[in-house]
């Protein structure tokens, strides 16, 4: 190591949301740096920093101008030096970050899958007809249309503990949160059930943490490769392929998987009509290092099956 490790008296300063599930991340990626420069605590100071979106709760987030609502004021922080790194929801993230940051590191993923969550019924199968899902996601929203045209779905935002709160408020029988940010958060007494990725594709780069820094600061780079999961790595550069490829958003009806099954990465992407009204799947397996090829190459596949307007009146 040629760096200058940090010390309790300067130390290395990690950027995050306030959420509860940022701050839960934001203390995994000090644990994990911790333990492999055996460094205390006190070397690492967590700063919260407030960004927009998590002001903005009365309205569906594609209804606002999204771009950056959660990360603007983060970036900004990392590129004035207030911060070294940040540490995202990989998820939420754009496929590509400002002049002057890169995120390259991802820790080791959690469960990937989407979790049927509910005070009322067991799994997505016992819903009665008519019942009311909430969610906030097109993606969601447009499987269930797909499979489930019976449910009614409602819009459901906020954090996960918002909507926990909504459930038992019966504003909905049911909701779908990503396993991940159960487990993340610890709230193993919340009655759920994970979904398997075939009969719901989740999100690309769902359950992953992705941690941004300054693409000249050597230090985090170094201290960052320390704690970066190569195999997620392969994953999400595949995953995020696609995205880039569908020039997607959060706020667009896509889900995608990359998986190493012996030795080869697996890619499943689905793109759907925003009412659920049609689904378009792809599924190939390449050589690892052939990832982020296939992923644009399934990106140019899925678009050309679904012609213009596909993603139009989502
Ligand atoms: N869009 C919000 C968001 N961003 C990341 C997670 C969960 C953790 C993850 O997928 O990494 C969630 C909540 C959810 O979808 O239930």
């Amino acid at each position: 190591m040629t760096v200058n490790m940090p010390t309790p008296a300067a130390p290395f300063n990690i950027g995050t949301r306030g959420s509860p599930l940022a701050l839960a991340q934001a203390y995994e990626t000090r644990t994990r740096l911790m333990a492999a420069f055996d460094l205390p605590q006190e070397a690492f100071k967590i700063c919260v920093i407030k960004v927009t979106g998590d002001q903005i709760l009365d309205k569906p987030l594609r209804e606002i101008d999204g771009k950056g609502l959660f990360t603007r004021e983060i970036e900004e922080a990392l590129l004035e030096g207030t911060i070294d790194i940040a540490v995202h929801s990989t998820k939420d993230m754009p496929v590509a970050q400002p002049a002057g940051l890169v995120m390259e590191t991802f820790l080791p993923r959690e469960d990937v899958r989407d979790a049927f969550v509910s005070l009322k019924y067991k799994s997505l199968h016992d819903l009665p007809d008519g019942a009311v899902v909430g969610t906030s996601s097109t993606r969601r929203r447009a499987q269930l249309a797909a499979k489930f045209p019976n449910l009614q779905v409602v819009e459901f935002r906020g954090n996960v503990q918002t909507r926990l709160k909504k459930l038992a408020e019966g504003v909905a029988d049911a909701t779908f949160l990503a396993t991940a940010g159960l487990r993340r958060l610890g709230m193993e007494d919340v009655p759920y059930m994970p979904i398997d990725a075939e009969h719901m594709l989740p999100a690309i780069a769902q359950g992953a943490i992705g941690i941004e820094r300054r693409v000249d600061d050597e230090r985090a780079a170094e201290m960052l490769a320390a704690i970066h999961d190569a195999p997620t790595g392969h994953r999400l550069a595949a995953e995020r392929a696609l995205l880039a490829g569908l020039d997607g958003s959060c706020e667009t009806p896509i889900g995608g998987l990359a998986e190493i099954e012996g030795g080869m990465l697996r890619l499943r992407g689905e793109i759907l009509r925003g009412d659920g009204s049609e689904v378009l799947t792809d599924d190939a397996t390449v050589p690892l290092a052939d990832g982020p090829k296939l992923g644009a190459e399934m990106a140019a596949r899925l678009l050309a099956q679904a012609g213009p307007g596909f993603f139009d009146h989502s």
